[in-house]
């Protein structure tokens, strides 16, 4: 194995004594890595444990790390550094928490995949392009199951409109080559990672590209509560073409953290130019040229909903993120928010 295989090798200078590899899964927090000398299990280093501040600080699949070797191939590598990315995913955690989580590194293409059955929601797809116009990665658009569309090309036509110049691949898993335009489209050497929800056809896809070359790396599976497969851990699979390729966990809902709502919306930015306040909200102002453009006709309604929508969620995260991070930083130096005034009332009670 040539770990050249396994995408545009990190420029970074390695440390004496390290090894450069790439993470290829992660389950619960055990590692797999390719180096030049074979794939080894991993696990973080005790330092980078300690001076973690984020999720970010962790490795991801994807990323580029520097490691130990272990003696024997069957002990554990050591991850000592991580290597500056590229790029990077991110997505909300699941449930009530706020605090990012880290989907994949290093991708140089995301695959925003949206089925064209009932699955079908260009608000989600909005949502998603926002977060990939953040992640310093491109964005292609795969839309699956053609065979259940109730109307393909109205449906390709109002994708079309909302992802502009990025590249629209429709596929369908049930035809022998339905997955021919997707294979064409991937290259050597680059990594792609598929999004979308849970049940689009994601890891159908990525097994039909795969054929039977990647049955000893498939990913982990394991059946939830309600007894379908789910994919639940990432992996990064090298297909056969040579194009590598990392499965995210399906998503009920894609969180915004980072987000670049405007890239999304360039229509409804032309349009807001014209409004007579400049920072107008398009919602109830007068001389609101957005709203003029939905009532004229030359703007969707949908697209002013989902702009709106989106903005809302994005200045609200941006509020929370500050505060999660100002309760980082007091844990960091005192201890807990506690022990922060503890020790503010030692310094006055000194001061008087
Ligand atoms: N009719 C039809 N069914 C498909 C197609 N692609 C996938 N399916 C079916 O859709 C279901 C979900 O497919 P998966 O590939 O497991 O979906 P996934 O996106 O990987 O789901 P998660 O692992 O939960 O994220 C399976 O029953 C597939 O057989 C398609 O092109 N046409
Ligand atoms: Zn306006």
């Amino acid at each position: 194995m040539k770990l050249t295989e396994y995408g545009n090798t990190s420029t970074q200078n390695v440390v004496a004594g390290l090894t450069l590899a790439r993470v290829t899964a992660l389950n619960h927090q055990q590692y797999t890595i390719v180096t030049d000398a074979g794939q080894f299990s991993a696990q973080v280093a005790g330092r980078m444990l300690n001076f973690a501040v984020g999720p970010e600080d962790f490795p991801t699949v994807g990323d580029w790390v520097q490691v130990r070797l272990p003696d024997t191939p069957l002990d554990l590598a050591t991850i000592e550094r991580l290597n500056v990315r590229n790029t990077v995913f991110l997505r909300k955690g699941a449930g009530r928490g706020h605090e990012a989580q880290l989907v994949a590194a290093n991708v140089d293409w995301l695959l925003l995949c949206m089925s064209l059955d009932g699955n079908f929601n260009l608000r989600r797809l909005e949502r998603y392009l926002a977060v990939a116009a953040a992640s310093g990665a491109q964005a292609a658009v795969v839309l699956t199951k053609a065979d259940l569309a109730q109307e393909l090309p109205a449906q390709e036509l109002a994708v079309q409109y909302i992802i502009g110049t990025a590249p629209l691949i429709v596929c369908d898993a049930s035809r022998q080559d339905g997955v021919a335009a997707l294979a064409e489209f991937m290259q050597s050497g680059l990594t792609y990672a598929f999004l979308g929800s849970s049940g689009v056809g994601k890891s159908t896809l990525i097994n039909q590209l795969s054929g039977e070359q990647t049955q000893s790396t498939q990913a982990v599976r394991t059946k939830d509560a309600h007894g379908r497969h789910t994919t639940t851990s990432r992996q990064l699979l090298r297909l056969g073409n040579g194009s590598l390729v990392i499965d995210t966990p399906g998503m009920r809902e894609l969180g915004l953290v980072e987000a670049d709502v405007d890239a999304t919306f360039s229509d409804v930015l032309a349009f807001a130019a014209g409004c007579r306040f400049s920072d107008c909200t398009h919602q109830q102002e007068p001389g609101c040229a957005v709203r003029q453009a939905v009532a004229d006709g030359h703007l969707d309604a949908g697209r002013l909903t989902g702009y709106l929508q989106l903005r809302a969620e994005q200045a609200e995260n941006v509020a929370l993120r500050g505060k999660t991070r100002e309760n980082a930083k007091i844990d960091r130096m005192f201890g807990s928010k506690k022990q922060m005034k503890a020790m503010m009332k030692v310094a006055r009670r000194k001061r008087r």
